[in-house]
């Protein structure tokens, strides 16, 4: 869905953003572009929106050359979310969010009703909220209104720029897993710029670790990222909690559950779904006082999780890991 080629960016104080940049995203994928200050990720996410423009390279949206499209309405068909939302201050939720339906020549009843629809969507309800103004809204319900914004014209690729870093670590975990359930719902393409590698492994379908210079040092999935650093920079952006982090993206193994024999369901005070990962497994056991949890598929029992089942399972996911590195 979207190629860069050979991208770089020297900007004219000779700074060099961003070097011989090579980046497939393909349709209804996340990427997240992670890396520390100053690495180019935002520069690189402009170029894609022709905010900037590339020194050398070419980038392609849908096997299209966006250098030969007009930049107004290439930006009209590319939602963009930055972090300091960017909302306009005089006007109310719900006109915020029809603007761009209304750049897009549609009448005000459509957009009035994409509008509302789309608040829905991001957890507003527009009976409460359509008729604030931004600064009657806390900064993760304002952020929710961008993202509502930006989809509301259903384009088919989305840039977001660091659009939860304003807010606190809670409201941040919760947004994101919004987010995560509203793009496999919508299927949009997204590049998401972010500079916390536990926000990137949680979203990303694959990560890009960007190294000084504006260097692409590893585009992975998060899991061979975490278990197969490419090289020290990156081992050492992941960090040395990266035990812990892959976690998050390594699936429960059912052939690691224990039978239900001799545990009644009704003894069993929490219960996870089949398809979570080892880090939610292991956090329900954590606070569980049996160091036992039962594991669901619907609303059938399938087995029950101890500590023993989940080292196995890391074991196990570790091994696979390495053999396919
Ligand atoms: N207009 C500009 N003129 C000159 N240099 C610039 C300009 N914009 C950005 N830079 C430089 O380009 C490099 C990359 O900046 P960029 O904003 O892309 O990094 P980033 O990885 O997004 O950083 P952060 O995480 O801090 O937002 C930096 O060294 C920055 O100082």
């Amino acid at each position: 869905m979207i190629r860069l080629a050979g991208v770089g960016k020297t900007y004219d104080d000779g700074t060099v953003a961003v070097q011989q940049l090579d980046l497939d995203v393909r349709r209804g994928e996340l990427v997240c572009l992670v890396g520390p200050s100053g690495c180019g990720k935002s520069t690189t996410l402009k170029m894609i929106n022709r905010l900037i423009e590339p020194t050398t390279g070419t980038i392609e949206i849908d096997g299209r050359d966006v250098t030969g499209q007009d930049p107004v309405r290439l930006r009209r068909d590319i939602g963009y979310v930055i972090q300091q939302v960017g909302l306009f201050p005089h006007q109310k939720i719900l006109a915020n969010v029809m603007t761009v339906p209304l750049l897009h020549g549609e009448s005000k009843e459509f957009a009035r009703g994409r509008a509302r629809e789309l608040l829905e969507l991001v957890g507003l309800d527009p009976a409460r909220y359509a008729d604030r103004y931004p600064h009657q809204l806390s900064g993760g319900q304002q952020q929710r209104v961008g993202v509502a914004r930006a989809l509301a014209a259903k384009p088919p690729v989305l840039l977001m720029d660091e659009p939860f870093g304003a807010v606190d670590p809670l409201v941040r975990l919760r947004l994101q897993d919004e987010f995560l359930r509203l793009q496999d719902e919508l299927g949009v393409t997204v590049v998401f710029v972010t500079h916390d590698i536990d926000e990137a492994v949680r979203l990303g379908d694959r990560v890009a670790v960007f190294g000084p210079g504006g260097r692409l040092a590893q585009y992975d999935t998060p899991a061979r990222l975490l278990g197969r650093p490419a090289d020290d920079f990156v081992a050492d952006f992941v960090g040395s909690t990266s035990g812990l982090r892959r976690l998050q993206v390594i699936p429960l193994d059912p052939a690691h559950l224990e039978p239900m024999d001799g545990v009644r369901a009704g003894d069993l005070s929490a219960a996870i779904d089949v398809d979570a990962t080892l880090g939610e497994a292991l956090a329900v056991l954590l606070n569980d006082d049996r160091g036992v949890v039962g594991v669901k598929q619907g609303a059938q029992f399938v087995g029950v999780l101890t500590p023993n089942g989940i080292h196995r399972a890391l074991r196990a996911a570790l091994a696979e890991m390495a053999q396919v590195s």
